[in-house]
């Protein structure tokens, strides 16, 4: 690289191409870390869904940051935990396929817990990645931490956890939570973060066409946003037992060009007839409340209005079965 001049004038004659850097970055953290968020916060749409429960996104979706000087593609993962089951096992070879991939990684920690086994267990995984793949230390939701002490006490934790070329906090809470809370979240240091992670890409053209946030298939988007209204208020143990695949997306036929209707049939699998009666609601409520959150949802995506054909199934124990994972797509 060719240092630039820093003041004074351009030597005559030369002038300076500003450099443009594109490529892959990913952002690895234990459930819940707030990874899907700072990515929705960094391309600014919502494209990797959001829940307060942990273990929701199950494929690595992209969001594309478009910059003048930039493009930064940002692969969302599933979380790296110990795994208990073959589905666990299987994200955890996602993730693993995934860094070995991409030009930095954002180590993601929430600043309002401590440290714990989960962030050693990726530390470790992370250390062990080839050398020249580099390594942010991102502490999240800096927001919730007010006190400076404690925040700097949770930097000085999180750096120990091992050699990272930056360590820098943030916070991609939109201020949702509304003015009355003194002002709501404000985002804090994003555009830091997105020039640190800029830097550390390969000097290259854009790699996708200019407002283009994700190249995730339609119908895996339709499926996220079913799942997260599936998720909605329901018990702990339900996020790891639900798996929703889109049937079919097909335009209504007969129906006229100002009035188009897309027809979506998608099946929710659940393991047992005891979560599928959680899923459905008394009469069916809960499932006709879902349905109706996932369509407003689905039309604003895809810009069209939608009849959503919802079924709940029993896949019995699908994810310690083999056969039963491959057809649901994992
Ligand atoms: N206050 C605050 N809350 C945040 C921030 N970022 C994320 N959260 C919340 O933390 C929870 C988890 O965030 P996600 O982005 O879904 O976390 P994740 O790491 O993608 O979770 P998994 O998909 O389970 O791996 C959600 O309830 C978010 O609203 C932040 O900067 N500030």
């Amino acid at each position: 690289m060719t240092a630039q001049p820093t003041g004074g004038a351009q030597p005559a004659g030369e002038e300076s191409t500003p450099v443009f850097r594109s490529g892959f970055a990913c952002f690895v953290g234990r459930p819940n870390a707030g990874k899907s968020t700072l990515t929705n916060a960094l391309v600014g749409t919502k494209v990797a869904i959001t829940s307060g429960r942990p273990q929701t996104t199950r494929h690595a979706i992209r969001g594309i940051v478009h910059r003048s000087d930039a493009q930064l593609i940002l692969v969302d993962t599933p979380g790296l935990h110990r795994p208990r089951t073959l589905l666990g096992q299987r994200l955890n070879d996602v993730v693993r396929a995934t860094l070995s991939e991409v030009d930095v990684v954002g180590f993601c920690a929430p600043a309002d817990e401590p440290v714990g086994r989960g962030d050693r267990f990726i530390a470790e995984e992370l250390s062990r990645l080839p050398k020249r793949t580099p390594v942010i230390a991102i502490l999240t939701k800096a927001d919730k931490v007010t006190e400076p002490d404690r925040l700097g006490a949770r930097l000085l934790e999180l750096a120990a956890l091992g050699d990272f070329a930056e360590i820098i906090p943030v916070s991609a809470a939109s201020g949702s939570r509304g003015p009355s809370s003194g002002g709501g979240a404000a985002t804090y240091q994003l555009d830091v973060l997105a020039d640190l992670l800029v830097a550390r890409l390969p000097e290259g053209p854009a790699l996708y066409p200019d407002g283009e946030l994700t190249d995730e298939p339609e119908q895996v988007m339709v499926a996220e946003l079913v799942r997260e209204a599936a998720l909605e208020g329901v018990r702990d143990e339900l996020p790891h037992s639900l798996a929703v695949v889109v049937e079919e997306m097909l335009p209504r036929p007969d129906r006229p060009a100002d009035r188009p209707l897309l027809d979506v049939h998608v099946n929710v699998f659940v393991e047992r007839s005891s979560q599928k009666a959680i899923v459905i609601g008394a009469g069916g409520s809960r499932l006709k409340e879902v349905g109706t959150k996932a369509r407003g949802q689905i039309e604003a995506l895809l810009g069209t209005p939608v009849f959503l054909d919802l079924h709940v199934k029993v896949a019995k124990d699908w994810q310690r079965d083999p056969k039963q994972l491959r057809r649901l797509g994992f």
